[in-house]
């Protein structure tokens, strides 16, 4: 603990040095520096060497590493222990993605014998619907798929299938999260129900949205089919295997996984099922194949040349050692266009805690807020923000380097504005630059006096690239492992268990008491505010 505590102080003391210089002179000053932060891994490139540390930074947010025990925390996870000490359960959604013969146990119990059996009944079933062996009721092959599910058994799935999907599928797969009817009405207006597949996620089962919207299918199902032929049309992913029956789904076609996987890493599961239906076995394996190839790299390779334990460090160094309290980012890559989404309900679930597992306090600030969207896109949206806002918020940039999607040449103009981005982030505009420019065009000093400023960049914002060789799923897969273990060291240097999520659970148990008060209009107990609002808002 005093080790722990000393090697925070010694983060804080070096980042305030840091802080005081321009990342872009840390080049001038270290010879070392762009060999010392940039590594490959797992068909990624990583480039750390914009971050806002300098060595001695780099030094102490390492040391920070040590002194939290990363590699034990590591080990634990890895060695199924109860590290999710609050509903004493192990972590192992590595496990998901491990080969058959390796030797895994959760709470010293094998896993890799169940973990292959379902792999083997999904690569059945998937192959089995491709081919049109498995058919709808009135013997029509399966051309869509509607995938039921909210959280973490619809944004992992919903990313993985953009990022996977065949230009022209031969399987539509459309996704249905909210428990607003505008999306269930809007997405199966123009689907039909002889040919469509309804996949019902929900680990827990018990999800109001996923429930909702799983009634709604099955009677959308009925109507055209009936009873037994919509039962032919419904398949089930879930731990409760109990619950899942009960809604009338066949056993052979319920798809089971485990506690030990939380539901936001739980996309390496069968709750990605309708994606290997969808994009093909093939392309689901290689996913879980770039995954492992991530596991492996982590738990082998040493902290300082270890890419999940550099990304999170990054952030620390920023969040922590800065104080900057959000984080952009922004994959140049349509087709990674909803990773920010998936990475606010990763980092921010697993670690927006403010007490750790011994119920006192956290002693430093834990998750930011994360934010982003596609690149360029947001270059003409909140970017000006990001140059000349009066706060720093660090980026992650990602790119692809290589793609022969659409229309030629289009590529490269991608890439160059992500470097651009990245290099003006850093480097900024200076006020004599801009003067200088504005006296070659002629303007007047009393307006260059008001104009430099505006036009100035102050630079000096930190960003770590990250680029894909190609967009595989292998490369997909080690980038999403990346930031799961990203996720997890930062959760065991902050001191927190990051697989819980206590927090969802008030506004859940309010809205079941809510509703019966906009439904039948007798209003309980509440505040004045949220009293006048159900006597205007209910039935
Ligand atoms: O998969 P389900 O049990 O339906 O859960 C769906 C989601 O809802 C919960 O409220 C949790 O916050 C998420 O972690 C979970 O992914």
């Amino acid at each position: 603990m005093a080790d722990l505590d000393a090697a925070w102080t010694r983060l804080e003391t070096a980042a305030k040095a840091a802080g005081q210089q321009r990342i872009v002179d840390f080049f001038r000053d270290e010879p070392g520096r762009l060999e010392a932060l940039t590594l490959d891994v797992a068909g990624l490139h990583l480039d750390l060497s914009k971050q806002a540390w300098d060595e001695a930074g780099l030094e102490a947010a390492l040391d920070l590493a040590h002194a939290a025990d990363v590699e034990g925390a590591r080990a634990k996870m890895f060695g199924g222990e109860a590290i999710n000490s609050s509903e004493g359960r192990a972590v192992l959604h590595t496990a998901l993605r491990a080969p058959a013969d390796a030797e895994v146990k959760a709470l010293g119990q094998p896993v890799m014998a169940e973990v292959e059996a379902v792999r083997q009944r999904m690569k059945a079933f998937a192959e089995a619907v491709r081919s049109g062996a498995i058919k709808g009721a009135t013997g029509k092959p399966f051309k869509a798929i509607l995938h039921i599910g909210i959280g973490g058994s619809d944004l992992g799935p919903r990313l993985l299938w953009d990022a996977l999907r065949p230009v022209k599928p031969q399987i539509d797969l459309r996704f249905v999260a909210n428990v607003d009817g505008a999306e269930f009405a809007l997405t199966t207006a123009d689907m039909d129900p002889e040919e469509t597949l309804v996949m019902v996620v929900s680990k827990t089962f018990t999800t109001q949205e996923t429930m909702a919207n799983a009634g709604a299918a099955r009677a959308w199902l009925v109507e055209a089919l009936g009873e037994q032929g919509a039962n032919q049309h419904l398949a089930a992913i879930s731990t409760a295997l109990d619950k899942t029956a009960a809604f009338g789904v066949p056993d052979e076609r319920v798809f089971g996984f485990w506690d030990w996987v939380g539901g936001r890493y739980s996309l390496w599961s069968s709750v990605s099922l309708s994606v290997a239906v969808a994009a093909g076995w093939e392309a689901f394996e290689g996913f879980l194949r770039g995954g492992a190839a991530m596991d492996e790299h982590f738990k082998t390779a040493p902290l300082e040349k270890n890419a999940p334990v550099l990304v999170a460090l990054a952030q620390i160094f920023n969040r922590n050692g800065l104080d900057r309290r959000a984080r952009s980012v922004v994959p140049y890559s349509h087709r990674l266009r909803r990773l920010a989404s998936f990475l606010q309900q990763l980092e921010m679930e697993s670690n927006g805690k403010s007490v750790g597992p011994d119920g006192k306090p956290a002693q430093r600030g834990t998750a930011t807020v994360v934010f982003g969207d596609e690149g360029t896109n947001v270059q003409h949206a909140y970017f000006q923000c990001m140059h000349q806002g009066t706060d720093v918020t660090p980026m992650e940039l990602i790119g692809v380097a290589k793609s022969d999607e659409g229309p030629a040449g289009m590529h490269e103009k991608l890439l160059s504005n992500l470097l651009a981005q990245a290099e003006a982030f850093m480097v900024g505009r200076s006020t004599e630059d801009v003067v200088a420019e504005l006296k070659a065009k002629g303007v007047s000093d009393a307006e260059i006096a008001t104009l430099a400023p505006q036009r100035t960049f102050a630079g000096d914002r930190p960003s770590t690239l990250v680029v894909l060789d190609r967009l595989t799923p292998e490369t997909f897969g080690a980038l999403i492992a990346l930031y799961e273990h990203k996720t997890f060291v930062e959760g065991v240097i902050w001191g927190i268990n990051s697989f819980d999520q206590w927090g969802v659970e008030l506004g859940k148990v309010m809205a079941n008491r809510i509703l019966p008060e906009l439904e039948s209009g007798a209003a309980g107990d509440h505040d004045p505010s949220t009293a006048a609002l159900i006597q205007r808002l209910k039935k």
